[in-house]
């Protein structure tokens, strides 16, 4: 048998059926949704008299319509102002309720984003295939586990069939090796890549993330990773199963338990690329290299060290590349050679499926801890990814470290990662932002993206501007 990749497993042991053209239908194990893209879709097994295939096998909660001051939160459903969010959010509860799909409500401990919740509920596993209505599922892939996004139409066809017409992708290895410096973590990493490789360069791939780099990562920092696949043009990341994998899934409330527990960690056992795989592409980046990135653009791949400038567009011979340089330029309201350090912030965002989890936030915290934040920036809101992760970070002091420093705490939710709830940013402001997207208007009409990592934005936040964190944090830079 010849060898395979990580991704050629999991797709081979779903595979249900391959056609002559291409296409295949293959078996979903994992169903997640949120209130965006499953209103249709239930509608649509209404219509046809259909029940869910295997009601157990999904998993819902709301998040990106969700409000998050604990003033509109304390008022339940009712009280979420925007009509449209509100039928959002009800609409998934009543759809829910009527086809016995397990749901963690809007103020339930365990609500959050639909990719911080999965994986701390143990609701994606090692090996498993994991669908959502929603782009950034590519972060379950983390755990050794095939996971896209599908539309709405797939919604309702895995809700009915518990299958998926699906096409195979090829295989792309981006391999990380070497040490990471002080103060550089995943979100530098992946961003790093989608720097170098571009925001198609990923097309039609499912990219392993791989080397050493990628092994020393916390489970976190590879869901940070894998969730930005997708801004790489690639519907899929994987990261090989290992015991940091398998540690991390332990126990949690839909992991297998007892004699299933011990099969199933026998069988993630093979869930990595065979050593002599081929991959269709491969990309390699030296860990040590990589420094604080911050985008400066309206597209994730328009990215930079903290150190360097804004790009001159006359120094730019592609003219394609030079005008979306200058469109980026004039959107952002920057200047050609500007410091990246030269950016001031309005508002600050620290949240999302990319960067929410507790690591983030601790990292975040060792920032703001004993500073202020700026008075300059008219808000910075630091908004956890579930109410787990809110609770623990509680535990913690990490609520009362970021209030102390003039930090906004808030509860769960998509939140200021994109403009569907009331956190937003106002037409020209610039926002230091953990999330994934920097596209024109994604935090509000006219608003201004960086995308860093949690540490960088608290850095931003208290300086007013970026700053390289490693010398706020007082530390010899590694680079
Ligand atoms: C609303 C949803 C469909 C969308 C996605 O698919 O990713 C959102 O989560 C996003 O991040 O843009
Ligand atoms: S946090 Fe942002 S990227 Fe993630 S699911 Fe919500 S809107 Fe999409």
């Amino acid at each position: 048998m010849s060898a395979k990749t990580l991704y050629d497993k999991l797709w081979d042991s779903h595979l249900v059926k391959q056609r002559d053209d291409g296409s295949a239908l293959i078996y979903i194990d994992r169903h997640i949704l949120h209130e965006v893209t499953s209103p249709q879709a239930f509608e649509g097994l209404r219509l046809a008299g259909r029940q869910p295939w295997r009601i157990d096998a999904n998993i819902a909660t709301p998040d990106h319509n969700v409000p998050t001051t604990k003033a509109e939160r304390a008022g339940g459903l009712e009280a979420i102002a925007d009509e449209v969010s509100r039928i959002q959010v009800k609409t998934l509860d009543e759809n829910c309720d009527s086809f016995g799909i397990l749901e963690f409500k809007m103020n339930d401990l365990r609500q959050g984003i639909v990719h911080v919740v999965g994986p701390e509920q143990g609701a994606t596993l090692p090996g498993m295939t994991v669908v959502c209505g929603d782009s950034h599922t590519s972060t379950h892939g983390a755990f050794g586990a095939l996971a896209h996004g599908i539309g709405t139409s797939e919604v309702e066809h895995v809700l009915a069939t518990q299958c998926l017409v699906a096409k195979k992708m090829k295989n792309m290895l981006v391999k990380v090796e070497g040490e990471l410096g002080f103060g550089v973590t995943a979100k530098d990493i992946v961003l790093a890549v989608i720097g170098k490789i571009g925001t198609a360069g990923g097309n039609g791939h499912a990219i392993e993330f791989a080397g050493s780099a990628i092994r020393d990562l916390s489970v976190e920092g590879r869901m940070t990773i894998c969730n930005m696949a997708i801004e790489a043009g690639a519907r899929v990341g994987l990261v090989a199963c290992d015991e940091k994998t398998i540690a991390y899934v332990k126990d949690r409330p839909y992991a297998p338990k007892g004699a299933d527990w011990d099969n199933a960690v026998a069988a993630w056992a093979d869930l990595v690329s065979d050593a002599d795989a081929v991959f269709d592409s491969v990309v390699e980046l030296d860990a040590a290299e990589i420094k604080p990135q911050v985008s400066w653009g309206t597209s994730p791949e328009m990215v930079l060290a903290v150190d360097q400038r804004v790009p001159d567009p006359t120094a730019e011979a592609d003219v394609v590349k030079r005008d979306s340089i200058v469109r980026a330029l004039k959107y952002m309201g920057l200047n050609a050679n500007q410091p990246i350090t030269d950016i001031h912030l309005d508002r600050v965002f620290i949240g999302s499926c990319t960067n929410s989890r507790i690591e983030d936030l601790r990292a975040a915290a060792a920032v703001a801890k004993g500073r202020k934040v700026s008075a300059s920036v008219k808000q910075a809101l630091v908004v956890p990814g579930s109410g787990l992760v809110k609770a623990q970070a509680e535990k913690e002091g990490l609520d009362a470290i970021f209030t102390a420093a003039g930090f906004e705490w808030r509860e769960p939710g998509c939140s200021m990662c994109l403009a569907m709830n009331p956190d937003k940013l106002q037409s020209g402001e610039h926002c230091a932002s953990t999330s994934n997207r920097n596209f024109e208007g994604r935090q509000g009409n006219g608003g201004r993206t960086h995308l860093v990592s949690p540490a960088m934005a608290a850095a931003a936040a208290i300086a007013g501007h970026f700053v390289d964190v490693r010398e706020m944090l007082n530390q010899e830079a590694s680079a």
